[in-house]
């Protein structure tokens, strides 16, 4: 998940000399985003053409990504834990396009590049030296973290499709054997390569726990202009084989306590939480899960079959549906009527305007910020395409 930006930056005018020097670049370029992005990505695929097999050959869906990835990065330079850990992700989720050691120094030059031209009104020997100085330290962390991966899981995994299931007219339940072991955890997501284009990834949650057969499956939803979910819902058959990166994701149940569990699914945000009612089952810990799932319509609801079927089997599960046209509440605001939740851990998984509308419902009913688990906004943006 990308570091807030209210944790990492501080006060204005707070922070090291590079930190200032780097904010001061980034208020320079930040209104030509769009420019600096173009010149980057030319001067990288003029400076260095084998690089561009990197790439999707569409750039327009996800240009922008390495570049506002490194960006980010660099803007919180000063907030050593939180990179770290950004970077550590960001360095293993590169493995699977191929990137290597020796591809750094090349992007590196095309960032200051592309910064030099943009922000000239700021641009002078310090800005640049404090960029080289935050832009090795970014590197240096995403290359020593591909090479620790590299030592003890694959950079991808080949799935098979064995089983697609069109629930709705635009909502599938696609289930894939990896080609090897594929170890994760409840309420973790992957990202997907199918076929039909390369190089594009985009995320989808776990939609069960781990399971004895090493099975695994998604629930994906067509949404306009999104390739990858139309082709994984209105292409992909049986025996067609698409790439998995690793397992990311914190929204997991935390084993060590015995709290309930007050989780919010809405749409095919629903995956994740199925994943954690299996894992709470299978833990055998009898916590009490109170499950809410949201959808515009009851045909929306295509998974509630499979949770009132858990909810029969497990005395602790309570499974409540939400429909927006029937309740004239959307999904948080209906936890409200019931509760009281301040002693319940949160899990909140769906669209992005209903996890920032359930975060401020939660914290408003009493349930402390440190037990609100979701995945990062921005990666879901990403997913709904
Ligand atoms: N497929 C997957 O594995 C996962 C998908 N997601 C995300 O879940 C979303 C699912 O999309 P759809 O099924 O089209 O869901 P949707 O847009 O139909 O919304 C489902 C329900 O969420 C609530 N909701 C939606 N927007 C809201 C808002 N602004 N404020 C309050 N409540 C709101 C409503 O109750 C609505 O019925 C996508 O954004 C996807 O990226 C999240 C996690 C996993």
């Amino acid at each position: 998940m990308p570091p807030s930006a209210e944790a990492a930056t501080g006060p204005a005018g707070t922070g090291s000399p590079d930190a200032l020097l780097i904010r001061r670049t980034m208020a320079e370029v930040t209104p030509v985003a769009d420019k600096v992005t173009s010149y980057f990505y030319a001067l990288l695929f003029v400076r260095h053409p084998d690089l561009r097999s990197l790439f999707p050959a569409a750039m327009d869906t996800q240009r922008d990504r390495l570049l506002r990835a490194l960006l980010t990065a660099a803007e919180h330079i000063d907030n050593r834990d939180v990179l770290v850990d950004y970077l550590q992700k960001l360095g293993r989720g590169h493995r699977k396009y191929g990137t290597r050691p020796e591809h750094y120094p090349a992007v590196g030059e095309c960032l200051i590049g592309a910064l030099s031209k943009y922000a000239a009104g700021v641009w002078n020997p310090e800005t640049e030296a404090a960029w080289v100085r935050a832009y090795t330290t970014i590197s240096q962390v995403m290359i020593d973290a591909a090479a620790a991966d590299e030592l003890r899981a694959p950079a991808w995994w080949y799935a098979e499709i064995v089983a697609h299931d069109l629930r709705t007219p635009d909502v599938a339940v696609v289930t894939v054997r990896p080609d090897q072991p594929y170890p994760f955890l409840a309420g973790q997501y992957t990202s997907v390569e199918t076929p039909w284009w390369p190089r594009i990834w985009r995320h989808y949650s776990f939609a069960s726990a781990p399971r004895s057969d090493g099975l695994l499956s998604f629930h994906v939803k067509a949404v306009p202009a999104g390739w990858v979910s139309n082709a994984l819902v209105h292409r992909a058959r049986p025996g067609d084989i698409i790439r998995l990166g690793p397992p990311a994701g914190s929204m997991t149940v935390d084993h060590t306590t015995d709290s309930g569990l007050l989780c919010l699914g809405g749409g095919t945000g629903i995956a994740p939480i199925k994943a954690l009612v299996e894992d709470v089952a299978e833990h055998g810990d009898r916590r009490s899960v109170e499950v809410f799932y949201g959808a515009r319509t009851d045909h929306d609801l295509y998974d509630i079959d499979t949770m009132l079927r858990l909810q029969q089997t497990h005395p602790w599960l309570s499974v409540r549906a939400i429909i927006d046209q029937q309740a004239h509440v959307q999904l948080p605001d209906a936890i409200r009527t019931y509760g009281p939740w301040d002693e319940f851990d949160a899990y909140l998984s769906g669209p992005p305007g209903m996890i920032r509308s359930g975060v401020d419902v939660l914290r408003d009913v009493g349930v402390p910020s440190e037990r609100i688990r979701h995945d990062s906004v921005e990666e879901l943006v990403a997913a709904g395409s």
